[in-house]
């Protein structure tokens, strides 16, 4: 079995894992962690009865205490570094979808991961199909190079592009070399109204709107034609498949994993 904590455990992905956790047969929800709710039990959390794991805002305590082999974490991206690095310090394999994290932050666990030899899975998007929309823009950016993301989330989010969107611009960006779009002598209006620049002119666009919960169309713009590649999911269970495939494959895993492709499509 392997024995799992969750940090983030009020949150709205964090009470989907919870569940999905509860729910795995060859898994045990050992500890449950979050700054709001401490003391109560995680069952009402997801609509359940109480299941005797009770929420805590200590995390250092619950890891030493529990003793689990993998910490899921979605919190914040304030707190994400540091649970990452307290969770390996106790020799517990993190995997982390928690976005907006910096490429220091990302370079310090990489490093801290590799010198303790233990497994780390860090991944934008947990979605299948969010994973073959990046996979499918890299392929199309060879052919069509001019293009921009939109990316579309609730408005409690709290980073801006979303992960997804930056790993897809990387991608795009590797895929196209060194291509450039844009017009140099263009006048924005309205600062922002072009949205951000990535390398190479990649424009990327965030909107923010409750009843959406994580969408993004990537948009190529050829010769007398345009080809959309569009991701939306529609609930969180559609990260869920791929947060329980990470858990099971971390523990075979030495050092850090960045991106769910590289487990789907070794
Ligand atoms: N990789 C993926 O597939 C996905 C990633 N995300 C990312 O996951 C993160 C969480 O998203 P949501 O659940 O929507 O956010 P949320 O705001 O609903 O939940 C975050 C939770 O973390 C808790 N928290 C804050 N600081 C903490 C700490 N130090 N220790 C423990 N808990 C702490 C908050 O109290 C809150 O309950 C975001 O960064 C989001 O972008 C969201 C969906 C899918
Ligand atoms: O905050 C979210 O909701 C999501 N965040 C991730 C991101 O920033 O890409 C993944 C997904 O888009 C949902």
């Amino acid at each position: 079995m392997i024995r799992v904590v969750v940090t983030g455990a009020c949150g709205r992905m964090g009470r989907e894992v919870l569940k999905t956790v509860w729910q795995a047969e060859d898994m045990v929800l050992v500890g449950a962690v979050d700054v709001r709710g401490e003391g109560q039990d995680v069952g009402p959390l997801w609509g359940a009865p109480e299941v005797g794991v009770t929420l805590q805002g200590d995390l250092e305590k619950v890891l030493a205490e529990t003793r689990p082999d993998v910490m899921v974490d979605f919190t914040t991206p304030d707190v994400v570094a540091e649970n990452i690095k307290t969770a390996l310090r106790h020799r517990v394999r993190p995997v982390v979808g928690t976005t907006g994290m910096s490429s220091r932050e990302l370079e310090e666990i990489r490093a801290l991961a590799e010198e303790l030899k233990l497994g780390c899975v860090i991944a934008p998007n947990f979605a299948i199909g969010a994973v073959l929309m990046i996979r499918f823009a890299a392929e199309a950016a060879r052919y069509l190079p001019h293009v921009e993301i939109i990316e579309l989330h609730h408005d409690q989010k709290l980073d801006a592009p979303s992960g997804t969107a930056i790993k897809t611009a990387e991608v795009v960006a590797a895929a196209r070399g060194d291509f450039r779009q844009g017009l140099p002598t263009e006048v924005e209006k309205i600062p922002g109204a072009r949205g951000g620049s990535f390398d190479g002119g990649i424009r990327i666009h965030s909107v923010r709107l409750p009843g959406l919960v994580a969408h993004q169309e990537v948009i190529f713009g050829g010769l007398g034609q345009t080809l959309s590649i569009r991701h939306d999911s529609i609930s969180r269970e559609s990260f869920m498949p791929g947060v329980l495939l990470a858990i099971r494959r971390v523990m075979h895993l030495e050092g850090v994993v960045y991106g769910l492709e590289n487990l789907l499509f070794e």
